[in-house]
């Protein structure tokens, strides 16, 4: 197996039968239990990798929380709990006080979790517990030709709040780096109506081609319709397409659909062709997204 993300959680689906897995191609994995559906996700975040080391531990615990839920916003799911997993630090007390404040602004309790010591970098992880309010739940793989291509809010504030932090400028609003907000509303409030839906994390170009693949279709994008921030230097705006951490909802609905929230229309789902996306006129050049690899 050759390393790196993609190659390992394709060998993962070799080991994968169970429907509620959704064949490892979708944000939660969607479990039928007791008459509930429920709706679960697990991502963790690593210093160095996925935060810069002299962050606030309070501000890497709201995230953590954020992007988790953003997993279950993209199902449409209602939270029912969260079990942490964390890694021992000189400095605990921030991390506590962070998460409380997360977990009390987003109103999830905390059901429990596990605490080690690690020689290396600090890692951090974090399970999700929803419940469905719609059925079908939402997934990545029922965009249909004819379809039209939403996105809840623009790409590329939280590269700019990390150059930011990196650079050490202290007059930048760094908050979509480092205390992203999951679409919780949003999310429970689309489910209903659209075809396919899921968070933008790793870039929007990467995961709208996961989402194209998962669907069988192409999404053509429009590169003119794609909402940047105000602020986004003109030079920049390809690289906001695909540096990531957004947790924007992507979604597809019926043609002449209109969504219940504000939502950017950015394309069209065309009939599956050579490639799984258009950014214009042509498939993407260069990175289309983040991949640990
Ligand atoms: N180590 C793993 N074990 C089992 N399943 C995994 C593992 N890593 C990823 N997956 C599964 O692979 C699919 C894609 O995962 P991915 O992490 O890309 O989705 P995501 O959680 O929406 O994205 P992100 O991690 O950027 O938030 C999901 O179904 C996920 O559960
Ligand atoms: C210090 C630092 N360097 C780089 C980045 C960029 N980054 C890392 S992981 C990721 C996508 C989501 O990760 P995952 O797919 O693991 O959920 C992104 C955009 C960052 N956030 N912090
Ligand atoms: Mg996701």
């Amino acid at each position: 197996m050759s390393s790196g993300e993609a190659a390992f959680i394709a060998a993962l689906r070799g080991l994968v039968s169970h429907p509620a897995a959704r064949g490892l191609a979708d944000d939660c994995a969607v479990l039928e239990f007791g008459g509930e559906t429920l709706i679960v996700t697990h991502d963790m975040m690593v210093e160095g990798v996925h935060w810069l080391p002299e962050q606030d531990p309070a501000d890497v615990a709201w995230k953590l929380l954020a992007t988790n839920l953003s997993d279950l916003a993209a199902k449409g799911a209602e939270p029912i709990g969260v079990l942490l997993g964390y890694t021992l630090t000189e400095d605990n007390a921030r991390f506590a006080a962070g998460l409380g404040e997360a977990l009390a602004h987003f109103a999830v309790p905390l059901l429990g979790g596990d605490t080690v010591r690690s020689p290396g970098a600090q890692t951090v992880g974090l399970t999700a517990l929803g419940r469905a309010t719609c059925k079908p739940v939402p997934s990545r793989s029922s965009a249909r030709a004819g379809d039209s291509v939403w996105i809840t809010g623009p790409v590329g504030a939280a590269m700019l709040g990390f150059e930011a932090l990196s650079s050490g400028n202290p007059s930048a609003d760094t908050s979509v780096y480092r205390r992203p907000v999951p679409r919780l509303a949003e999310g429970r409030a689309l489910a209903p109506l659209v075809t396919a839906m899921m968070d933008v994390s790793d870039g929007l170009l990467l995961d709208a081609s996961r989402l194209a693949e998962a669907s069988g279709v192409t999404l053509a994008l429009d590169p003119r319709a794609i909402p940047l921030p105000a602020d986004l230097p003109n030079e920049r705006a390809r690289d906001a397409l695909s540096w990531g951490d957004d947790y924007e909802l992507l979604f597809t609905l019926p043609s002449g659909a209109v969504p219940p929230c504000r939502a950017h229309r950015i394309g069209t789902v065309l009939p599956r062709g050579d490639a799984p996306l258009l950014l214009g006129e042509a498939p993407p050049a260069g990175p289309l997204g983040f991949e640990h690899c």
